[in-house]
């Protein structure tokens, strides 16, 4: 069995984040783990408080976990501070043995900062190097690279340019895109271009945290990167259609991770 960390901020009303890692590991099979970097009072409609981690705490979780039950697979997500970017980059540096997704988490669905603005030099010299993949959406893409993306071919040069700061592949989604989901992957040689059916919904929460860690899970399972990225947007897709299925919340609702064995056990109501 596969063990899958995945270091990132916790989202109580379950949709994202941390709770959105854990389902997506456990309903793919895998032993979830993980370091909490934040605290988040939110749910579907917004955030209303963030309580940021200490860094020796997020190290010591580090530890817990190195020390006992190292990973077959790492994703990052909400890291909130430069100072957690920078503690979580220099303990991967030194412990990191397996594929590393970084999912570089800047602002909530329903709009709120979930990394202030001084750690974006972190995530670009210390953090992203590390990474086999890294997943901006759009907007993360523009802050990172510094470029505004209005096409196709923006997102490609976008990801070439963003796979200069030193990870081996990069995935531009294009949820934000109105007309398709489109994500455009750039593996360090070729492009490859993953078409989506855009399913007309709002619940989208946890779209990104789903997609990194279905990817870290794949990417543990030894798939290459493009094959990765295929069987990580399967499972997001079938995500989001169940979540537009059966709402939860009054705003943006979650994706939903049982889609996946439904089938075999039934409707669970
Ligand atoms: N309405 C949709 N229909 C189909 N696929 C979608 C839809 N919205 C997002 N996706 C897909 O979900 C994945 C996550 O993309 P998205 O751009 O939403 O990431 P994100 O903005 O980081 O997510 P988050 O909402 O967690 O911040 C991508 O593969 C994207 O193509
Ligand atoms: C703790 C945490 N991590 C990540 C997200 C991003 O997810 P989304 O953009 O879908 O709100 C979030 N809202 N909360």
């Amino acid at each position: 069995m596969k063990k899958l960390l995945t270091i990132a901020g916790s989202d109580s009303s379950g949709g994202a984040g941390i709770q959105a890692d854990l389902k997506t590991f456990a309903a793919l099979g895998t032993y979830g783990m993980s370091a909490i970097c934040a605290l988040t009072a939110q749910n579907t409609q917004g955030v209303t408080m963030v309580v940021n981690t200490p860094e020796e705490m997020v190290e010591a979780q580090l530890d817990a976990i190195y020390s006992d039950i190292p990973p077959d697979g790492v994703k990052t997500g909400m890291l909130s501070t430069s100072g957690i970017t920078k503690t979580v980059a220099s303990y991967l540096e030194k412990h990191l043995a397996s594929p590393l997704v970084v999912d570089p988490v800047m602002v909530a669905t329903t709009g709120a900062v979930l990394l202030e603005k001084d750690a974006i030099e972190a995530y670009k010299t210390k953090l992203i190097p590390l990474a086999t993949l890294i997943t901006p959406n759009i907007p993360e893409a523009e802050v990172l690279s510094g470029m505004e993306i209005h096409s196709a071919d923006d997102m490609r040069a976008a990801a070439k340019k963003l796979s200069l700061l030193g990870c081996q592949a990069v995935l531009v989604k294009g949820g934000h895109r109105v007309e398709d989901a489109m994500d455009i992957l750039y593996d360090g040689s070729d492009f490859h271009v993953y078409k989506g059916e855009r399913i007309e919904t709002d619940n989208t929460h946890g779209t990104g945290c789903t997609l990194s860690s279905a990817l870290a899970v794949m990417l543990a399972r030894g798939l290459s990167i493009a094959d990765a990225v295929t069987g990580a947007k399967k499972y997001i897709s079938g995500a989001i259609k169940r979540g537009a299925a059966d709402s939860v919340g009054h705003g943006n609702g979650p994706v939903h991770h049982f889609w996946f064995y439904e089938d075999k056990w039934g409707d669970m109501e």
